[in-house]
């Protein structure tokens, strides 16, 4: 259809200096420090210093997704420009991407088409080294594991019953179960270990909760790595701090703690800062990016990883219960790829018009929607994504059901327009945030681990019940035994069902969530339950994106998206 590319369309910008975009957002030089002329990193200090009201917290999540994505970050761009627009005090909150998706198959992560924040290079590759230094603590924390068992074992560490992994951030099968430390006495103790993707460490989450190095060194320090010989009841667990590997891992991640600034392409400030997925992590971006956002501008829009189920229900329950945050308004993103999607489509024909289909993806969307206006009790739109092979019928066809329904809908084309394509939603956004509302939780953390994820499953995935594999029964007994029982629940799951299974697609009812494992992330402070044949280690598909990407003599990078 002759569309510009992401990457031409942002190599096209014209940015303001990092030094204006502050400016424009109420930073004091002070809190400042430069990555270069277009990106910067904000002194988390800028927190506890100011004493301006919080504005109003948007959260941008969808219906589950297609494998490409349906276009949370682009529309959270895009409504912050339509805010603009408007002439209000608006800044966007959003993760960082992993090279994993760039090089793999959903590309970059900093939004698309007329809706981006940029430098998307450099956000979308290295951007401030973020990503780096969280795998550096990650696994310099394994390598004092094997090397105090090394040198003698004197904490007792059971190796088949350490927990910490390696980590990469890359797709990359081939690293998922490995056996390390062969090669002889002097070269290490043979074990099995194996990597997980960077944004599924709990380094990560740790980094996305903690509020100061102080908090930070805490939380580094309690994360168990395994536990000691000996039967389960006699089993203890041991943490970082017993490593005294606390310290190190904190200078490693002193500077990756402060959220960066940049800008979308109508330099509206950008705060984006920590990166976990919503399917096998918390999928948020930092507590502090998001209070910064909060803090600088009456208006803060934050997207969460995935469909509803996944990264709304981590922001709710999790993220904003741990950092005391009250959302104002929700948008749910559609797209008609992602209803034909769930209304049984194949991949290969999601561009043919197929009314029949919308409508038969269209419960997935009213399930979304009925748990943030029934279980979570907040106001919330429809944005409809307009992609451009979507034909007027099927855009018609969708805006039309959800005003039969009853569902609260605005048609967004911040793709292809930027900010003006984004006006109509940011008005109806805008009205939302000052209707009262009595924001829920999903579920209360006192109760057992089981009944916990019962609540998730019923209320949030609409299944009649989990059922923990007796692995996972022992997990929660000796979880519960320690004292974790009462931490909320971050569910690693894929995100294209509504079920453990990612073959399940619409709103399917009356169905078992099937709990494998279940770990402790002590630091962070939650427990991780993965289900069905979810990884934290993905793979690259047949033709990787980073296939296409290339660099000329002169340094222009082509390809990514
Ligand atoms: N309206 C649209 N038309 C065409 N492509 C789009 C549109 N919205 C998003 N995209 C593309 O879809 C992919 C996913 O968008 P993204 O905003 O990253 O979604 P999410 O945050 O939900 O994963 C990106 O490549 C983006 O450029
Ligand atoms: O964790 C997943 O995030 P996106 O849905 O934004 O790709
Ligand atoms: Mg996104």
């Amino acid at each position: 259809m002759g569309f510009k590319s992401d990457i031409e369309i942002a190599q096209e910008c014209e940015m303001l200096p990092i030094t204006e975009i502050a400016e424009k957002a109420g930073i004091d030089d002070k809190y400042l420090e430069q990555y270069g002329k277009y990106k910067a990193k904000i002194d988390y200090n800028l927190l506890k210093e100011s004493d301006k009201k919080d504005g109003k917290l948007i959260l941008v999540t969808a219906i589950n997704p297609t494998p490409a994505g349906e276009g949370k970050t682009t529309t959270t761009v895009g409504l912050a420009d339509g805010m603009q627009k408007l002439g209000k005090n608006v800044m966007v909150a959003l993760r960082e991407p992993s090279l994993g998706p760039v090089f793999g198959v959903k590309g970059g992560a900093a939004g698309g088409g007329y809706a981006q924040v940029v430098p998307m290079e450099d956000i979308n590759l290295h951007f401030t080294g973020d990503f780096h230094a969280i795998g550096a603590a990650n696994n310099l924390l394994a390598a004092m594991i094997d090397n105090h068992i090394f040198q003698g074992n004197a904490l007792n560490i059971d190796p088949r019953k350490i927990t910490w992994r390696r980590c990469v951030d890359m797709n990359d099968r081939q690293l998922r179960n490995v056996v390390d430390g062969l090669g002889g006495r002097t070269n290490g103790m043979p074990r099995e270990d194996g990597y997980d993707i960077t944004v599924a460490s709990e380094i990560m989450a740790v980094l996305c909760l903690a509020s100061d190095i102080k908090d930070l060194k805490e939380r580094l320090s309690k994360i168990i790595i395994g536990y000691t010989y000996g039967k389960v009841a006699e089993q203890k667990p041991v943490t970082a701090g017993d490593l005294h590997a606390e310290g190190a891992m904190t200078a490693l991640l002193k500077d990756a703690l402060k959220p960066n600034l940049v800008q979308t392409l109508e330099h509206v400030p950008a705060i984006v800062h920590g990166g976990p997925f919503a399917n096998i992590a918390h999928g948020c971006n930092s507590v502090t990016a998001t209070k910064m956002a909060l803090k600088l501008a009456d208006y803060a829009i934050t997207e969460a990883g995935f469909g509803a189920d996944l990264g709304a229900e981590k922001f709710l329950d999790i993220k904003c219960r741990m950092a005391d945050l009250h959302p104002n308004a929700v948008v749910i993103v559609a797209t008609v790829r992602a209803l034909k999607y769930n209304g049984g489509v194949a991949k290969a024909d999601l561009n043919n018009e197929n009314l029949e289909a919308l409508e038969k993806g269209i419960p997935n969307l009213l399930k979304h929607v009925s748990n943030i206006k029934n279980v979570y009790k907040l106001p919330c739109v429809v944005a409809i994504n307009a992609f451009p092979t979507d034909t007027k019928a099927e855009l018609d066809f969708v805006e039309s059901k959800c005003k039969e329904l009853g569902v609260n809908v605005a048609l967004s084309e911040v793709w292809a327009k930027g900010g003006e394509g984004g006006i109509k939603l940011a008005e109806e956004v805008l009205r939302l945030v000052e209707e009262p509302n009595d924001f829920s939780y999903a579920y209360e953390l006192e109760g057992s681990i089981e009944d916990k994820l019962n609540q998730i499953v019923q209320k949030v995935y609409g299944g009649k019940r989990v059922v923990l594999t007796a692995n996972a029964q022992k997990q929660a007994k000796q979880l519960e035994a320690l004292g974790f029982g009462n931490c909320p629940i971050c569910v690693a799951k894929t995100q294209y069902s509504l079920t453990d299974d990612q073959t399940k697609l619409g709103a399917p009812t009356d169905f078992e969530v099937t709990v494998r494992n279940l770990k402790i992330s002590a630091g962070a402070g939650f427990i991780v339950a993965l289900t069905g044949e979810i990884m934290t280690m993905p793979g690259l598909p047949k033709v990787p994106a980073a296939e296409r990407i290339d660099v000329d003599e002169t340094g222009k990078i082509t390809g990514l998206f």
